[in-house]
């Protein structure tokens, strides 16, 4: 068997997507479009030389039976053109349609964000997504669909050949070489562009990421209030300049090659020219030969030297190689897969075990050392400064994360035991910065829960429960009102009613099965009075699931079962409000700095002595 290199096959193997018939009907295509030219060069010859043969009146007559065979060669061209194309359209939307729903699924079935986070991975997104941005990109149907046209073009070239080899067999050596050799060159300056691409690639980022905040409804406001359009849109062309600066300077070389390149099969075919012109001037062929190896010598260029697909073929094995490494980044499919899938029928006892972690590439250890149990039904209150490290626990809770050190465990399973699937459908999080679907009341709600059908009834009880029915009467279309304003008939809430759904979207969760409703500052929109009505609320409906809060208002976390305290990466003080005001450590400090700071009214309006 012949040896196929590896990256002709990480080039071929997208043609997989675009299905048998069509690839089949394809390459047919494409090869008869191939040899139409050598075809055209033979029928010509043979016109000509009946036409010759015929002077006089029965010169018609005899031409007819080549004339019809021409206009038939052209017709099948012309057809087999126009049929090609949106042949090609659809094999084009196959492969890279397949692609992209590859990519998506690798990236979603990562149950982690550690590697997501990395500058590596999302470079390597960037250069997998096969979405081309500008010129130098290319995707993985380019070059599978490049190589295809290279491949079936050879059978013109073979026919060309044969054309020519009648003629002079050493026409053959004198264009083939010069032709193969161009190509060659091609496709290196291919890999320079190639290369320059990837290099910009980070530029390229950060040029979308400011196009981006211009031209989305989120920063709009703010990008007005700090009058920053004009400053992020010389950002944007500063980076597009960086990116692409490189690019041209090295298009302005290649266009010297250009002319190197041009007279490497010019020459040649100039050469080939003149011999068989001079043939003819001296009656040693005919004028139909003469014609034939015209045409055979220019289509034998044609198919071999002056493709795009050159740069096609190159610049799309980058994405595709790319995916492969993301593949590999990301760590095998199976990784994501639960190892035991462990249901729990009743909350179960969730501990964090001598637990430490840092974030990849930091350094720094945000959580050391730490304990903490957190008991079924429990209505548990982490507190701690900025930065002491809540999020981040919840983060691990939630099994983004997996700690460098220690375990968490679910009555005694290791959650990377259990499966992240498995232990997500028990967990609901509302986190600090949740993500504000464009969608309508009723799916930003069930989205709570989405791997099983809405329950209508449950959608009703979370609203009630949350508070967030009363924002629902408002709604023009109730729950089938999208909540974004640039939808039909669309709406935008307030911070405070958002919140308020997406308490209905953890309440959501927890009646329709989830067992731990972990809440990251969920109420910080809300004033001091409506957030504690809003936990207070949530703390009744919370039904037999525990509930982990995370919240700066101590006035708030005062209601809980038991306060933990974060300091220093592990939990410092632990108990009742009562207990740790008694134990005049930590908490008690931050407690009374906040009532005074309430007592005076710098905070909030509403007095801490008024709450109950
Ligand atoms: N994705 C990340 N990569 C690297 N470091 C991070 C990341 N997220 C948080 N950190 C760092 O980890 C530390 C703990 O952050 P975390 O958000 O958990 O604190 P927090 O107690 O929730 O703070 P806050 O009360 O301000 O929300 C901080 O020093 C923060 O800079």
């Amino acid at each position: 068997m012949i040896p196929v290199p590896e990256r002709t096959v990480l080039l071929l193997r997208p043609l997989r997507d675009a299905r048998a018939p069509l690839l089949i009907a394809l390459v047919g295509l494409l090869a008869v479009q191939a040899a139409v030219p050598a075809a055209a060069a033979l029928t010509t010859a043979a016109l000509i030389a009946r036409v010759q043969g015929h002077p006089g009146s029965d010169m018609f007559a005899a031409a007819l039976g080549p004339l019809a065979v021409f206009g038939l060669v052209l017709l099948v061209g012309h057809v087999i053109e126009a049929l090609t194309a949106p042949f090609e359209q659809l094999a084009h939307a196959r492969i890279d349609g397949a692609h992209r729903t590859r990519l998506l699924r690798l990236t979603a079935r990562v149950p982690t964000i550690e590697a997501l986070e990395t500058p590596r991975v999302q470079r390597l997104i960037r250069q997998a997504r096969a979405e081309p941005a500008n010129w130098t990109e290319r995707t993985p149907a380019d070059g599978a669909l490049g190589l295809l046209r290279r491949a079936t073009g050879l059978f013109g070239v073979a026919a060309s050949c044969s054309v020519l080899a009648q003629y002079a067999w050493w026409a053959v050596p004198v264009l083939l070489l010069p032709a193969a050799l161009n190509q060659y060159l091609r496709s290196r300056q291919a890999v320079v562009f190639t290369d320059l691409w990837r290099r910009g690639i980070d530029h390229g980022r950060h040029a979308e990421v400011w196009q981006n905040a211009l031209t989305t409804v989120g920063p709009a406001m703010e990008i007005r209030v700090f009058g920053l359009g004009r400053w992020l849109t010389d950002r944007v062309q500063q980076y597009l300049q960086q990116m692409f600066a490189p690019v041209w300077s090295a298009s302005r070389r290649m266009l010297v090659n250009e002319w190197n390149q041009f007279l490497l099969v010019g020459l040649p075919l100039a050469a080939v020219y003149l011999a068989v012109a001079h043939d003819a001037a001296h009656g040693r062929v005919t004028v139909a030969v003469l014609t034939a190896v015209l045409t055979a010598s220019w289509s034998l260029l044609l198919a071999f030297g002056y493709s795009e697909d050159v740069r096609n073929i190159r610049a799309a094995g980058e994405g595709t190689r790319a995916y492969q490494e993301l593949r590999e980044a990301l760590g095998p499919a199976e990784h994501a897969e639960p190892t035991a899938a462990v249901r729990f029928t009743e909350p179960p006892l969730v501990a964090f075990e001598n637990v430490s972690f840092g974030y990849p590439g930091t350094g720094r250890t945000v959580l050391n050392g730490l304990d903490l149990e957190i008991r079924p039904g429990e209505l548990l209150a982490v507190v701690g400064l900025n930065g002491a490290g809540k999020s981040t626990l919840i983060k691990l809770l939630s099994g983004l994360y997996r700690p460098t050190g220690g375990r968490i465990t679910a009555d005694g399973t290791d959650l990377a035991d259990i499966g992240t699937a498995a232990w997500r459908e028990h967990v609901s999080v509302v986190f600090q910065d949740f993500v504000k679907y464009q969608l309508s009341a009723a799916d930003n709600v069930a989205l709570g829960h989405a791997t099983v059908p809405v329950d209508q009834a449950a959608l009703a009880t979370a609203a009630r429960d949350s508070g967030f029915d009363a924002v629902l009467e408002r709604l023009p279309d109730g729950w089938r009102t999208p909540l974004a304003r640039t939808r039909t008939g669309g709406v935008d809430l307030s911070g405070g009613q958002w919140q308020q759904a997406v308490l209905a979207r953890a309440l959501y969760a927890v009646h329709t099965g989830a067992g731990l409703l972990v809440l990251d500052e969920p109420t910080a929109h809300l004033d001091v009075r409506t957030e504690f009505e809003v936990f207070e609320r949530l703390a009744r409906h919370r039904g037999r699931a525990g509930v982990v809060l995370i919240s700066h208002r101590l006035s708030t976390v005062r209601q809980a079962d038991r306060i933990v305290l974060l300091d220093g990466g592990r939990i410092t003080e632990s108990g009742t409000h009562d207990e740790l005001m008694a134990r005049e450590g930590k908490y008690a400090d931050l407690f009374a700095i906040q009532a005074e700071r309430f007592r005076l009214g710098y905070d909030d309006r509403t007095d801490e002595r008024e709450l109950p």
